[in-house]
């Protein structure tokens, strides 16, 4: 077939986008958030609260400061504590297989899970998961399974104040709920990068915010 993207990954990001969708829209436990903007759906209880306390846990285990691709975490753009969770962990495994088969995806082009712990005064300045492909740090990311097709993230805990995801585009909070999963695609249906994807973890006020999130890739993740 010919080649007709213009973006990178974009003709791998268009299939995937619809393979995703498709599945998402026929599964009953999923409901799609309203906007015309992204393409973003929610779980209601995707885990149980002995696995969001097991979860919070392995979280604390791992959680170091938050480093971004040329941004150190004294600049203050994300001032939360994170780390992967142990791939080899039994628990961890089933919690990733749960997610690619909610998706419909291989294990193999998703990113380790991800922990994440915001206590307050801490969080993420807006910003968009995919990759900027016209900064340098693309090339080492093209070859480790290119571009963030979707993002799987889960909440695992209330937070008493603050720690909302806020997708500033959108124009919409939402309020962590534990168990709770959301899932929104990075590109857009023709497969380039969406803007309208960019969102926040808004700074927690009081209580901590743990969640964990799993990326997915368009080619094996390494
Ligand atoms: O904490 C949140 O609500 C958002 C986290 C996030 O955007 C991320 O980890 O990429
Ligand atoms: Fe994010």
């Amino acid at each position: 077939m010919a080649k007709t993207e213009t973006f990178p990954d974009q003709d791998a990001l268009r299939r995937i986008g619809n393979q995703v969708r498709e599945r998402l829209e026929a599964d009953p436990g999923v409901y799609r958030v309203e906007t015309d903007k992204a393409e973003l759906f929610a779980v209601g209880d995707f885990l149980t609260a002995a696995e969001c306390e097991r979860l919070c846990l392995m979280v604390d285990h791992t959680a170091r400061p938050s480093s971004l691709h040329e941004i150190g975490y004294e600049s203050g753009f994300r001032t939360s504590y994170s780390g992967d969770l142990d791939p080899y962990d039994s628990f961890v495994k089933g919690i990733g297989r749960r997610i690619d088969d909610l998706l419909g995806l291989p294990s193999h082009i998703g990113e380790a899970i991800q922990g994440q712990r915001y206590l307050p005064g801490q969080q993420f300045k807006p910003h968009n998961d995919w990759f900027y492909t016209s900064e340098k740090y693309w090339q080492l990311e093209r070859k480790r399974g290119g571009q963030r097709s979707w993002t799987a993230m889960a909440f695992l805990n209330d937070v008493a104040e603050g720690g909302e995801t806020h997708f500033t585009e959108i124009g919409i909070k939402i309020e962590p709920k534990p168990g709770v999963l959301l899932v929104w695609n990075n590109a857009l249906p023709d497969g380039r990068p969406n803007e309208a994807t960019m969102h926040a973890g808004t700074p927690v006020i009081r209580g901590a915010k743990y969640i964990i999130t799993k990326w997915y890739r368009t080619r094996t993740w390494k």
